[in-house]
């Protein structure tokens, strides 16, 4: 049996929830983000340490002993969470989601917020996300566009799925560095959805995406 005892908000009446376990961003304990920056920190450390084998060792048998405890009380999958815009309207999406879930230490944190245009973020990634020597990996440049597009046809009209992500790669998408990351709605064709989007570095355009997302109802 898992337990969930943190003090959040359910808000189970919100459609693009899908009927699954809802939480409100702002009710997340400020100890889960300290723990999940944290580990995200862990992460990088692991990926690049060069420390004796004895150290390794005891800090893997640490480590196994914090995932147990951390195990004992588990969200349910596809949990949803519910983050503000600046403009003060929602966005809703799974709450470890790769590319942006809160409570995902993997994830580079990409929090989109409103613009006139559609939506916007800046990020700086680190190894964790390294394809060629100092450089993001092509995946992680598709993940993100796939994110900022999804997300800004979700705000915009409703959520769907990617059907169809076109990718360009423009210039090597540099690490250490801060992106830019925009998405706009093209048009709207009934449950189609064309949308675009860009990242840039130092003002250049790195990578640009076109995509297809298909609208979907909740059941019943
Ligand atoms: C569940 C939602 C969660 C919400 C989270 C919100 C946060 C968002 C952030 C998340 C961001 C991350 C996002 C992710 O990671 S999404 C994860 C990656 N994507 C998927 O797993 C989707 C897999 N595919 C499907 O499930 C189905 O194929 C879908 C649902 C997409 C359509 O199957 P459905 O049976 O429903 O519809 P339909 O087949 O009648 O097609 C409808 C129309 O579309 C046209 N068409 C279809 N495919 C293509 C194509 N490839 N090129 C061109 N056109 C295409 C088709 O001809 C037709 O046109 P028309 O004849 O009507 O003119």
């Amino acid at each position: 049996m898992t337990v969930n005892t943190q003090p959040v908000t359910e808000s189970p009446d919100d459609p693009r929830a899908f009927g699954l376990p809802l939480v409100d961003a702002h009710s997340l304990p400020a100890e889960l983000r300290t723990l999940v920056s944290r580990v995200h920190d862990l992460v990088d450390a692991v990926a690049n340490t060069e420390v004796d084998t004895d150290t390794l060792a005891e800090t893997a048998a640490t480590v196994e002993g914090l995932t147990d405890r951390l195990n004992v009380a588990r969200r349910q999958i596809g949990a949803m969470v519910r983050r503000e815009l600046g403009d003060g309207t929602t966005m809703v999406g799974t709450i470890t989601n790769i590319v942006e879930g809160e409570t995902n230490p993997a994830a580079p944190q990409l929090f989109l917020d409103r613009t006139d245009e559609g939506l916007r973020a800046e990020v700086t990634l680190n190894t964790i996300y390294q394809g060629p020597p100092g450089l993001v990996h092509g995946g992680w440049i598709a993940a993100m566009l796939d994110q900022a597009v999804g997300s800004v046809s979700a705000v915009e009209t409703s959520p769907g799925l990617t059907a169809n992500l076109e990718i360009d790669y423009r210039r090597p998408t540099p690490l250490f560095t801060p992106l830019e990351i925009t998405s706009w709605v093209e048009r709207v064709e009934g449950r189609k959805v064309f949308v675009a989007g860009r990242i840039r570095a130092h003002g250049q355009v790195t990578a640009e995406a076109t995509a297809l997302m298909i609208r979907v109802e909740a059941d019943g």
